[in-house]
């Protein structure tokens, strides 16, 4: 039977100190468990300033194709805009995770994440690789919010859930549509999409997952880190980010160059997968997030890739593949045991 994404995820378990988030609204000053210095990847003085900035793609444009091709090689990323998502629908999906981080901790830990889970309130999964915790917390969706949705509001859930839902499945048919493009952009013929695309044909049966995420107001931001450096593991991530800055991308020989949000627009970024699809032509992006000391970010992150069990590698085309076919439960779980070095691991 096909194993479903949060089944994929579900084969590490947790210590509690990796799932729960610190009181934000107890907090006064940052703990000791939450201070990186240098030695924990703190990094901030590389920073760059404002002069480099992402593309920005207008989906209908006749140039599109042209220009992801572009941007996807430069970058890994763009701004997409006239993306089709009616923007009621990512204020109402950003008011609603509002309310939820909004809620006290008792209420929020109802709908903790289990240890070997996948989904409901936690902090990053990535946390475990890393010293210091971070200042953020996150609640993790895979199909329907539902049971979650009850533990946080016992008597009104269904809104949180509709919205939700519809959320995902629009977001998921706007990945779809980027898909092509960017299969476009790196000349794969129509016709052959499935010769071409290395692996089974349920690839374009797609599974998502959506992530929200919290940054509260940091009592000192440069000693702290919102989200450290990671990678997506996913094909790629269609991001929306409040009017609150934060996100940054690592560009090789330049440093962190900040992606601060654009109003309307969405961010696409390029995950692992397509990095390795991609025969490595695509830069998976290396991101992160600082935290604000007056302002609060959340973001809403989908994250689409194909069935876990789909098999994924370097396009045909590609006469040297540089990567091994991989499914994609075998890369969750590569991944959760190695993070970034798990694509070194698939290297040919
Ligand atoms: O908050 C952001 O902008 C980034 C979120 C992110 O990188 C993630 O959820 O993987
Ligand atoms: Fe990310």
């Amino acid at each position: 039977m096909a194993t479903s994404l949060s089944e994929a995820y579900r084969d590490t378990t947790l210590q509690l100190k990796h799932i729960i988030p610190l009181d934000f609204d107890s907090i006064h000053d940052l703990p000791e468990s939450h201070v990186w210095t240098t030695k924990d990847n703190l990094d901030l003085l590389s920073e760059k300033p404002d002069v480099l900035s992402i593309p920005i793609i207008d989906l209908n444009a006749l140039s599109a194709t042209e220009l992801v091709r572009n941007a996807c090689q430069k970058w890994g990323m763009f701004h997409l805009i006239n993306h089709g998502i009616p923007l009621s629908l990512v204020d109402e999906a950003e008011e609603h995770a509002r309310r939820l981080f909004g809620l006290p901790l008792e209420r929020k830990l109802k709908a903790l994440r289990s240890p070997s889970g996948a989904t409901g309130y936690g902090v990053a999964r990535i946390s475990p690789f890393f010293s210091k915790l971070m200042w953020h917390e996150g609640f993790t969706i895979m199909g329907s919010a539902v049971d979650h949705a009850k533990e946080l509001w016992p008597d009104e859930y269904e809104e949180f859930c509709d919205i939700m839902d519809n959320y995902q499945k629009k977001m998921k048919s706007l990945a779809y549509k980027i898909l092509l493009l960017i299969l476009k952009a790196l000349e794969v013929d129509d016709k052959n999409q499935d010769q071409e695309i290395n692996c089974t044909p349920s690839f374009y049966q797609s599974e998502g997952a959506l992530q929200l995420n919290s940054y509260p107001c940091c009592p000192n931001p440069n000693r702290a880190v919102g989200l450290a450096p990671h990678t997506d593991s996913l094909l790629l991530t269609i991001l929306h980010q409040n009017d609150t800055n934060g996100l940054q991308i690592f560009q090789e020989g330049t440093g962190w160059v900040p992606v601060p949000p654009l109003s309307g627009a969405l961010v696409v970024n390029m995950g692992d997968l397509m990095h390795i699809i991609s025969n490595a032509h695509f830069p998976t992006v290396y991101h992160r997030v600082v935290p604000n000391e007056t302002r609060h970010r959340f973001s809403i992150a989908y994250f689409y890739g194909p069935p876990t069990d789909s098999i994924i590698a370097p396009l045909s085309k590609f006469q040297t593949p540089c990567f091994r076919p991989v499914t994609l439960k075998e890369y969750i779980s590569l991944k959760s045991r190695h993070l970034e070095k798990a694509l070194t691991l698939l290297r040919n």
